[in-house]
């Protein structure tokens, strides 16, 4: 892959960062690249080393070659365990059985053998950012000590000098700090809209050294091979950062920054950090009991324990009381069944009188509302609530995530579905007319080309690629469609203009009547041209009978 779209520099605040090359347009591709490495998450379940779906503790065997690699059945396809791991197991004291029984040393040992059979890799991987000072002592260097580093002493994986330089410790830093989330291969939706679902991390030692920026300037995707595609999603000028965004984007401000500062080592202030409304969002917001009129937003973005203010009255609220009712909020959220909407409603209503409609737990709420809305049954009414929430769910994701997005190209595949079947039931039902229908179904159309126009973007062997080729035909389907009702509405016409012209001779015949009975001039003379019709009519006549002769 060549390095034309960008450089890597280095400063003091981010250690090594990217920045444009040369002017990068949003949806051109920045890098591409496979993984070093695919393993499972800290406290990510048991997975198969070939092909890294997860398997149960009972339905696993052992690679019959190296006897070590836990592999899901012998006829995985995987790739993930290669030639030279295998060898490189073979010969090293880790037994299958000891792996089976304390898995979360199996991806630190994975890396470390990359030492033996890939060196020049293992340098690039030493020099990623560990953060070891910042995690001596804390509860995760108690846990990687524990269950990795005794583990490998135990079974004499490794030698005394690695003990000595923090070996395990520095290998298990870089994997928490610069790998990236990724899904199982062939994965499907309910992945994509389940995050906790995306239970891989992958190694990836470019796209590692991208900054992080809460409104990054770049989409990842990747694909069913772990082939991870970073494109610009919107234009980034020559010389400026390339940013991925490290934390939840549907996370407020103080879950982000939190996040950051416990996984990733830094504080934040990027402009959305540093902006009490979040670009225009107020996904953190809440509404004040004092006045009702005011939003209550952090007084102080730049202070990480500022308390907060209405942006009305002024009236202060302590950050842990903020802290609180977000709290309550969210519990009420995770005790209400899922699958109830009555009740899922209810607490929206409820909890809209405290929390500010765009508020990330509001969004959150409405996400599942709009994944419940799939599986009930399409009435008006749940299809008219479903449209109302994916279009507020898009108001706030145009603020939060400019440019290319997967969550806007998703949300807007539901709602021009919800559109389209409202258009019908509304028209069935006699509510629109058959050019409202159209003018309906036209806009539905705008938001499926718009949301292609994000999905395109994805590639073809990934979940949203799917979705992308679905959506394609389903495009077509809709234009087809929209197409043969236009020509109905035509037909229509030019039968509407039929019938009038017969209905109109037909009044004319009756009027030429009460001509012959002795009335009107005016009625004569149109009486005439009937004559001549009549007369040429004949004419017809007798050159039918002339041509029988
Ligand atoms: C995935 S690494 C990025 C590569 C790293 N800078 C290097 O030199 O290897 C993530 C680390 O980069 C630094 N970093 C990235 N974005 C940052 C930001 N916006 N502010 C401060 N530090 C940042 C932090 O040290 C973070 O833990």
């Amino acid at each position: 892959m060549s390095k034309t779209n960008y450089k890597v520099l280095k400063n003091d605040i981010l250690g090594r960062y990217m920045v444009a090359a040369r002017k990068i347009k949003a949806g051109e591709l920045i890098l591409s690249e496979t993984p070093v490495l695919i393993g499972p998450q800290v406290d990510g379940p048991m997975i198969c080393f070939n092909c890294c779906k997860g398997i149960r503790k009972a339905g696993y065997i052992f690679c019959p070659k190296c006897n070590t690699a836990i592999l899901c059945s012998p006829k995985c396809t995987g790739k993930l365990h290669t030639e030279e791991e295998c060898n490189a197991l073979k010969s090293s004291p880790v037994k299958g059985e000891d792996l089976a029984e304390n898995t979360p040393a199996s991806f630190p040992l994975r890396c470390i053998l990359l030492r033996s059979h890939k060196p020049e890799t293992w340098q690039q991987i030493l020099q990623l950012e560990p953060h070891m000072e910042e995690r001596r002592h804390s509860p995760i260097w108690r846990r990687h000590q524990i269950t990795v580093e005794h583990f490998l002493r135990k079974h004499k994986a490794l030698s005394d000098e690695d003990t000595l330089n923090e070996l395990v410790q520095r290998i298990c830093g870089v994997l928490d700090v610069n790998t990236f989330e990724v899904r199982p291969p062939n994965s499907n939706l309910v992945v994509i809209t389940n995050p906790e679902k995306q239970c891989l991390r992958g190694l990836y030692l470019n796209a590692a050294l991208m900054a992080h920026d809460c409104n990054g300037n770049t989409f990842l995707s990747v694909d069913d091979d772990f082939v991870l595609t970073v494109k610009a999603s919107v234009d980034i000028p020559e010389n400026s950062p390339i940013y991925f965004n490290y934390a939840n984007v549907l996370q407020g401000s103080s879950d982000r920054r939190q996040h950051l500062r416990e996984g990733k080592y830094f504080d934040c202030f990027c402009t959305r950090c540093n902006d009490s409304t979040e670009m225009g969002s107020e996904i953190s917001s809440l509404h004040c009991h004092r006045c009702h009129k005011g939003l209550i937003r952090v007084k102080d973005p730049k202070d990480l324990n500022s308390d907060w203010e209405c942006s009305y009255c002024k009236k202060m609220y302590r950050r842990w009381l903020i802290r609180s009712i977000v709290e309550e909020g969210r519990r009420r959220i995770e005790e209400t069944d899922p699958t109830n909407m009555k009740a899922m409603e209810s607490v929206l209503n409820k909890l809209l009188q405290t929390f500010n409609n765009n508020h990330h737990l509001m969004v959150e709420l409405q996400q599942n509302m709009i994944g419940n809305y799939m599986r009930l049954p399409p009435t008006k009414n749940n299809l008219t609530q479903k449209v109302r929430l994916c279009e507020n769910l898009m108001n706030v994701f145009s603020k939060i995530e400019p440019g290319i997005s997967r969550i806007k190209a998703l949300t807007l595949y539901q709602l021009q579905s919800a559109m389209i079947d409202l258009a019908h039931k509304q028209y069935q039902d006699k509510d629109i007319n058959i050019s409202q229908l159209i003018t309906k179904l036209a806009e539905a159309e705008s938001k499926l080309k718009e949301c292609l126009a994000h999905l395109l973007h994805e590639p073809p062997k990934s979940p949203e690629g799917r979705i992308c080729h679905m959506a394609l035909s389903e495009l077509k389907m809709l234009r087809t469609s929209i197409g043969n009702i236009q020509k109905e509405v035509m037909f229509a016409e030019v039968d509407d203009k039929a019938k009038l012209k017969k209905s109109r001779r037909k009044v004319d015949r009756e009027k030429k009547v009460s001509v012959n009975t002795g009335d009107h001039k005016e009625v004569k003379a149109e009486g005439n041209v009937k004559g001549e019709e009549t007369a040429e009519g004949k004419a017809k006549g007798r050159r039918r009978n002339k041509t029988k002769k």
